[in-house]
């Protein structure tokens, strides 16, 4: 029999095409599908086992458009900037847990990272959070753009966790990458526990998902294309 539930929002963050919605899709599924559609949020809910801790999961596959808005001073409007600028910053907030995830083949996508990390720092100043770094596409290293080494640093320097993975190939590597997660949560919520309060029980053993609308709006819908 379970411990009483806990739940935990992590936010999946990341540079345009990095695997945000595989990795997310993966977890859940245990599925790789190869094709999603693009440009909006997506918020799963599922229930876990780690350890012997129930906990109810919302995983936040966050649309890649606010993270490009807000850095494209030269070529959105200023309103465009804020608005996105404000949407990142909301996510950020709501979160209890992150994952930044670059593709080792994008060393643009790394930069990009790197950012998220430095706007987490900022917002989450005074709120512990976990965070994990995660370098994806490892099936295609021969077109590697960024070496572990700079992962690793970069995950020094920001004092999160990192690992390498391929979301095509492994599904072990992406379960263990949320399970990691997952963990470290537990651990901080022992220590800080206002940080993580007990939200009310949503659909346990089912996933389900909300589409769009949470943090605001989307141009295109992005699903990934299967039902869960
Ligand atoms: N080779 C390889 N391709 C991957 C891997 N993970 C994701 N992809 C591919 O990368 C492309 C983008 O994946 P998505 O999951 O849509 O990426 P995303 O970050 O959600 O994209 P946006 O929502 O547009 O920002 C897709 O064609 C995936 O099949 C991986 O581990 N290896």
């Amino acid at each position: 029999m379970s411990s009483p539930v806990f739940s935990l929002r992590i936010l999946v963050m990341g540079d345009v095409g990095v695997g945000k919605s595989a990795l997310s899709v993966r977890y859940l599924t245990r599925r790789y599908l190869g094709e999603y559609l693009s440009n909006t949020d997506v918020l799963y809910r599922c229930a876990v086992e780690v350890e012997t801790d129930l906990v109810t999961l919302e995983i936040l596959d966050s649309s890649c458009a606010a993270i490009t808005n807000s850095d494209k001073a030269t070529t959105t409007t200023p309103e465009v900037q804020d608005s996105a600028e404000q949407q990142i910053n909301c996510q950020i907030k709501w979160s209890d847990a992150i994952i930044v995830l670059y593709s080792i083949i994008s060393r643009a996508s790394f930069h990009v990272a790197r950012k998220i990390l430095q706007k987490i720092r900022k917002i989450k100043l005074t709120t512990p959070v976990p965070i994990i770094l995660l370098g994806n596409k490892t099936d295609i290293k021969h077109r590697r753009e960024t070496s572990v080494n700079e992962g690793r640093k970069l995950s020094e320097e920001f004092g999160c966790q990192f690992y390498e993975l391929s979301t095509a190939e492994s599904v072990a590597g992406v379960s263990m990458s949320f399970d990691s997660l997952i963990r470290e949560a537990q651990a901080l919520r022992i220590c800080h526990p206002k940080t993580f309060p007990r939200r009310s029980r949503t659909s346990l053993l089912s996933v389900s998902k909300m589409i769009g609308a949470m943090f605001g709006k989307a141009t295109k819908k992005k699903r990934p294309s299967l039902s869960l």
